[in-house]
């Protein structure tokens, strides 16, 4: 037997212990105690470890004893087909022996030894079998430094609970396991990560969790991947602290949320709010009035490039500015006016509260609440004053007409002047309580009243009113009486634009406030290039917090008009960001990337190159529309399906052009389906780059007919968008080389394919 053989045997041993162990554990909770007794003998039984067996019998025995909760029940039971996917031998430094210990997805302990079973990959000492090589390490748990030497990690190979096989990591191998990973198509990809995730990678998931970090990564680093695992990690570190259902993760549309939703149970995320941007402000602000979404304006601009369409993109983009946050400050402060209320509040002539005291109740001690927020607790003060003041009103004024009465009384000595005057008093003393009364059931809400309770559209619309707008802009100027009155126009015509968002959301949080149940405490934001300043300023304010993880790609910034131009601009809105970078880029084969690297020369931005993993493939090809390209076609795909190639798309510039390439009867003979944002996900799709944003492909068609691409800022990012799509292989079909750009680059990046 060779020395791996017996390892192999060891190994199986071991996972078919963890197994029974799991086994055995779900059976406790789930069944009751005479189950589990008959279900343990049986284990012993048919159990038979040399020398360790009286250890397990005593851990079985103690797993009794353990108290799961319902998702970790659950996720134990997804696990039994791959308990862990990793091995680390290490000798702590204090102490006399090595340790073995097993990673997998979650942790496992022994309740008797608290020793691990498997050790959770988020877990401090699990940061060693991804950082660094062999030899001696330190990792860091509570504040403390520990140092040891990691003599052997290794990687495993387990199908449906079965052990195929393992590989010892060195520096060699490690590349091998990646490649074995990346080789696989795109549905198996997203789930399997864990036990490959990269050195840069990991920097990213473990970043100081206290902080906001924002990671500039190349297409297919990982960003996407990378931004769910440090969710999870949060989540394992801050347990105590966080619950899932407060965090938040904003995706660029909902096929993507589509496609993330695979990875998230098993990384005990999928509790996490997933939403766009703009389906979580219009869930916010309750305003269900269509949005033109920013993908339209893009299209338009794509599609026609007209110069009222050049006009759109500036006012959107300037809708997303500083200056425009500036601006709304300024229109905040005089909605803030209306709310200053500054009579006094009377009980009949009895003073409550000065007007001077509610005011400063509004502008100081309330200072931190939203405006109408502030004017209800501004309510409960009155309510709770006028209850204690009015019985002391009420015993003055009634000792007022008791002294009368005295007087009238002892006083007069006229019988029938003082029988007059007593009967007088005592049903006016009667009169004036019951009106006290009377008024004070009503005092609070009457003095309310003069509190405004403004509707968020119509404040929205009052400030593109051109007296108001011109008060408050800096300097006036055609450009802006032509957002003003666009916006007014369409405003009246209840319609929104994706850039209104923003502004309401930040009007909103003055105004109103979340509501409790919209909370989140941490926020995810992927695609971040392609939000504007104004859009995280105001998801900021909006949850107060600072623990955002912001994801993004300058080269794929496809809505620059309007997005970030660049990092830096964050800094204002969060206090100290970390800001990390992923290089390496692991979606797409050597030859791919080197063709959409060399389209990153031609962008205005001082990009890196994406290193991509090394993999090969074929060359980039170009099928030109001669007749006959159909069938050539149909041919491509047969070839790749007998590859073993499973998901397809075809990728135009625009939206028009995809609606068109599905009315070609060949392709959709083969059952190639249209794509939009609320159709499913399929194996077979015909999308708009834009859309095809964040997803990826084992093949991408790159199609153009009626809409090459054409060498301007934005046709450059959407085809480096497109290119960095396929997993595996890319053809481009066109009319020319030039429909792609191909003439810029060079020409043994890519492949005429010949029919
Ligand atoms: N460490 C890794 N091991 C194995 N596969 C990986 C690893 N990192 C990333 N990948 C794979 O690379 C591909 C790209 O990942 P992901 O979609 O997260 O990248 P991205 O940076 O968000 O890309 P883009 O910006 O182009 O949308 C996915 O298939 C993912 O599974």
């Amino acid at each position: 037997m060779s020395v791996y053989d017996e390892h192999l045997e060891s190994e199986k041993e071991r996972l078919t212990f963890t197994k029974e162990y799991m086994n055995h554990l779900i059976t406790v909770q789930e069944s009751g105690q005479k189950a589990l007794k008959e279900r343990q003998e049986d284990t012993l039984a048919r159990l038979d470890f040399k020398d360790s067996s009286l250890r397990y019998q005593e851990m079985l025995t103690h797993s009794s004893f353990m108290k799961l909760s319902k998702d970790q029940l659950e996720n134990l039971k997804n696990l039994r087909k791959k308990p862990y996917f990793a091995r680390i031998d290490f000798h702590r430094k204090e102490k006399t022996d090595k340790e073995t210990f097993y990673i997998g997805k979650v942790s496992l302990f022994d309740r008797e030894t608290q020793l691990p079973i498997i050790l959770d990959w988020r877990s401090p000492l699990a940061n060693v079998y991804y950082e660094g090589r062999l030899g001696d390490v330190s990792y860091e748990a509570h504040g403390e430094v520990y140092e040891g030497n990691v003599s052997l990690k290794r990687q495993y190979q387990i199908e449906d609970g079965e052990l195929l096989g393992f590989r010892d990591v060195d520096l060699t191998t490690k590349d091998e396991l990646l490649q074995d990973s990346l080789a696989q198509n795109a549905e198996h990809r997203l789930t399997e990560i864990v036990s490959t995730i990269q050195e840069e990678q990991n920097r990213v998931i473990r970043a100081d969790l206290r902080k906001p970090i924002i990671v500039q990564g190349a297409a297919g680093s990982g960003k996407t991947t990378i931004a769910l695992h440090r969710i999870s990690y949060f989540l394992y570190n801050m347990r105590d602290i966080f619950k899932p259902d407060e965090m938040l993760i904003l995706a660029p549309n909902r096929l993507f949320i589509q496609y993330i939703s695979e990875v998230l149970p098993e990384l005990g995320v999928n509790r996490a709010k997933q939403t766009t941007f703009s389906d979580f402000v219009q869930h916010i602000i309750q305003v269900d009035w269509p949005v033109v979404s920013q993908h339209d304006v893009l299209m338009g601009t794509i599609e026609k490039a007209e110069e009222g369409e050049t006009r759109h993109l500036q006012m959107a983009g300037y809708k997303g500015s500083k200056a425009f946050k500036q601006l709304l400050d300024r229109y905040i402060q005089k909605v803030k006016q209306t709310y200053i209320v500054e009579e006094d509040f009377m009980l009949a002539e009895f003073k409550i509260k000065s007007g001077a005291n509610i005011k400063r109740l509004f502008l100081k001690d309330f200072q931190h609440f939203p405006y109408e927020v502030r004017v209800e607790k501004i309510k409960r003060v009155l309510q709770s004053e006028l209850r204690r003041k009015k019985k002391q009103i009420i015993e003055k004024v009634a000792a007022k007409y008791d002294d009368e009465l005295d007087k009238a009384l002892f006083g007069m000595k006229d019988k029938d002047k003082r029988k007059t005057r007593v009967s007088f008093l005592i049903t006016r003393k009667e009169e004036r309580l019951n009106e006290l009364k009377k008024q004070a059931r009503t005092a609070v809400s009457r003095y309310m009243k003069q509190f405004p309770k403004h509707k968020l559209t119509n404040l929205y619309k009052s400030m593109y009113e051109e007296e108001m707008f011109c008060s408050l802009v800096e300097e006036d100027s055609t450009e802006l009486q032509y957002l003003r009155k666009t916006t007014s126009k369409y405003l009246q015509n209840k319609q929104l634009h994706s850039e209104d968002l923003a502004p309401l959301l930040y009007m909103y949080t003055y105004i109103s406030g979340l509501h409790a149940d919209d909370q989140v405490k941490k926020v995810v934001v992927d695609e971040a290039q392609d939000y504007s300043f104004l859009e995280f300023y105001s998801l900021k304010k909006a949850f107060q917090t600072d623990l955002f993880t912001i994801v993004g790609d300058l080269a794929q910034g496809i809505y620059r008009y309007r997005g970030l131009q660049n990092w830096e601009s964050l800094k204002e809105v969060f206090r100290q960001p970390s800001y990390l970078t992923l290089q390496k880029t692991y979606r797409t084969t050597i030859e791919i990337m080197n063709l959409a690297n060399q389209l990153l020369t031609l962008m205005p931005e001082d990009l890196p190159k994406a290193e991509p993993v090394v993999r090969h493939g074929p060359l980039p090809a170009f099928i030109e529309k001669q007749p006959g390209w159909k069938r050539a076609f149909i041919k491509v795909m047969d070839q790749l399906e007998d590859k073993g190639m499973n998901s397809f798309a075809i990728v135009t510039k625009t939206m028009k052009e995809a609606a068109e390439v599905s009315q070609i009867s060949e392709i959709s003979s083969l059952n190639f389906q249209t794509l939009d944002e609320h159709t499913e996900m399929g194996d077979r799709m015909i999308l708009p780059a834009y859309l095809a944003k964040g997803l990826e492909f084992d093949v991408v068609f790159l199609y153009s007919e009626d809409h090459p691409f054409t060498k301007n800022e934005l046709d450059i990012k959407v085809l480096y968008v497109a290119m960095t799509r396929p997993l595996h292989e890319l053809y481009m079909i066109g009319n020319s080389p030039h429909d792609f750009l191909l003439d810029h680059l060079g020409q043994a990046s890519y492949q005429v394919h010949s029919f």
